[in-house]
């Protein structure tokens, strides 16, 4: 098999990297109908199978698990999470023959065993779903002529795809078709229902391609979402306890915070984040954020190239050839630093302290999601697609850092994205060293605003308020955000 983006004339990848078609609510009009009564078979139960299989059953759907042998008979947690939900699960060779729609939800790496396993058995004309491109377009699997082959991919965490579906809102979601199967012209129908039984179509869809989806997701997961969010975290945290700043105080304003901060980015985009800060604290923010940009543009290029040539997934392929020598090291290296090891502190912050004493956490998270926004368009990723891989996805990963810190966004995000987060937090990390050796407390861990009497230069605050306004990431957002009709404000600390 060879990489399937690499093997397309320039002209088709960029036809395919440019699918990504914001579909009108009204396109979802038939709701799950398409899907109604099939057989609906989830190839393995963690963060995506679970949470997406429980979503389509309270849709109305008929959803049944099969897992590998071994995950039966040893009763593993994939076993216990279907059963616990009292969903049917059986072995491929039980379930797979009888299946509309196989939705395989395993690892990444595991896909092309998977799939080499679970198509012989699948009948004549039925339907393979992904949620996330890598197998077609990373690896090039190629699938049965008569089986159509669709993608449903929610810009989310797993349990963030449960969360909001109980709180009666969805996930953005990038559904496509695969052009090489779709021999009955029935795959956008099927994936159309597929996303309204998930709840996707309440806070947006695109209709993308697997190349679109694949190349902007291992970009976002990689910068902003994971890579950024850890590295930011970590550093937030070190440099509070280097100046003095009580440990648990410093633990619970990185944990919390960035679920605080983020929340507004999430409800009003950056514009909203930023007007949490007084005005002498955002034009601080501003400056920072603008030199933490130059910084790490060349890291976010590089990540972007490498996705795009396949160096990346050549990289990581080695890694699974390796047994997960190096995904497995770098977890268990996250673990041991001081902030995974320092638990919240017992102690009160306030909702505006959160963004007072954490000015600089505001101000990576302005240039993490710019920057991967720019990077990726710059790519030739449509903006709708950028948006909601940089900015909408950070509050909602965001949300796992706050219920157990890196351990949890670890755990629940893939282990692609694991794998990317890691190579970005080591190449991170020195390349913001010199700058770091100039943060001080009055930037993250006390009141930016303390001693100060809050006068600003008028032409100053107007070019600030009006450069963060006029971001693309800003208008695409303001559109975007319109349709989110039912998004709910989330309870933070
Ligand atoms: N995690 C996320 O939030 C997101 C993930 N995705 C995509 O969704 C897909 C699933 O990812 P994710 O939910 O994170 O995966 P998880 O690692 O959470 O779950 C994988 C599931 O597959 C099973 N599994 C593992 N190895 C094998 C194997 N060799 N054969 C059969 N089953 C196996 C596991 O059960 P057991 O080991 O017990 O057999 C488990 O049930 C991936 O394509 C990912 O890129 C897309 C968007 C977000
Ligand atoms: C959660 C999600 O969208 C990621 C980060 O792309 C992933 O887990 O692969
Ligand atoms: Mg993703
Ligand atoms: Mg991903």
């Amino acid at each position: 098999m060879a990489n399937y983006f690499n093997t397309l004339p320039l002209r088709e990848k960029l036809n395919q990297l440019g699918v990504a078609e914001f579909m009108d609510r009204t396109e979802f009009a038939d709701g799950v109908n398409a899907l109604k009564g099939k057989k609906i078979v989830v190839v393995g139960c963690g963060a995506q199978g679970l949470n997406q299989g429980l979503n389509l059953r309270d849709s109305g759907l008929d959803v049944s698990y099969t897992l590998r042998k071994e995950a039966i008979e040893q009763k593993r947690d994939s076993w216990k999470n279907a059963t616990d939900n009292n969903f049917k699960v059986g072995t491929y060779e039980e379930l797979i023959p009888n299946a509309d729609l196989v939705i395989n939800l395993t690892p990444d790496k595991q896909h092309t065993s998977v799939i080499k396993a679970i198509m012989p058995l699948m009948k004549q004309g039925a339907t393979l779903s992904y949620s996330h491109g890598f197998n077609i377009v990373e690896e090039g699997m190629e699938i049965r002529k008569d089986l159509t082959v669709i993608m449903v991919a929610p810009k989310c965490p797993g349990s963030e795809v449960r969360a909001e579906y109980l709180r009666g809102f969805g996930v953005p979601t990038l559904i496509a078709v695969h052009p090489e199967n779709d021999p009955q012209g029935k795959g956008l129908v099927e994936a159309k229902a597929y996303c309204v039984g998930t709840g996707g179509h309440k806070a947006g869809v695109l209709r993308s391609s697997f190349v679109a989806e694949v190349k902007s997701d291992l970009m976002g997961e990689q910068t902003i979402l994971c890579g950024l969010l850890q590295t930011g975290s970590i550093l937030s945290f070190d440099k509070m306890v280097e100046k003095g700043i009580d440990p648990g105080y410093a633990s619970k304003l990185v944990q919390y915070g960035v679920e605080v901060i983020t929340e507004a980015l999430k409800q009003g985009g950056i514009t909203a984040m930023m007007d949490r800060l007084s005005n002498v604290a955002k034009i601080k923010a501003f400056e920072v954020a603008d030199e933490l940009k130059t910084i790490m543009r060349p890291l976010f290029q590089k990540h972007q190239d490498d996705i795009m040539s396949g160096e990346f997934s050549r990289v990581m392929m080695e890694d699974w050839a390796n047994n997960d020598k190096n995904l497995l090291t770098w977890r268990a290296e996250t673990g041991e630093t001081a902030f995974e090891k320092t638990p919240a502190g017992d102690v009160k912050i306030g909702d505006q302290e959160y963004f007072d004493n954490a000015l600089f956490m505001v101000a990576y998270i302005k240039a993490g999601v710019e920057l991967a926004f720019e990077t990726m368009v710059e790519a030739g990723i449509k903006p709708e697609s950028a948006y909601y891989e940089s900015l909408h996805e950070t509050p909602l990963i965001a949300n796992t850092i706050a219920r157990k810190k890196l351990f949890e966004m670890n755990r629940v995000i893939s282990d692609t994205a694991e794998y990317g987060c890691y190579l970005f937090d080591h190449a991170c990390k020195p390349l913001l060293a010199n700058f770091m050796k100039t943060v001080d407390t009055d930037i993250i861990g006390k009141n930016y605003n303390d001693g100060k009497d809050g006068a600003v230069d008028n032409k100053t605050l107007i070019a600030v308020n009006d450069a963060i306004r006029t971001h693309p990431v800003e208008k695409v957002g303001s559109v975007l955000r319109k349709a989110m009709t039912a998004m709910k404000t989330i309870k933070t600390v």
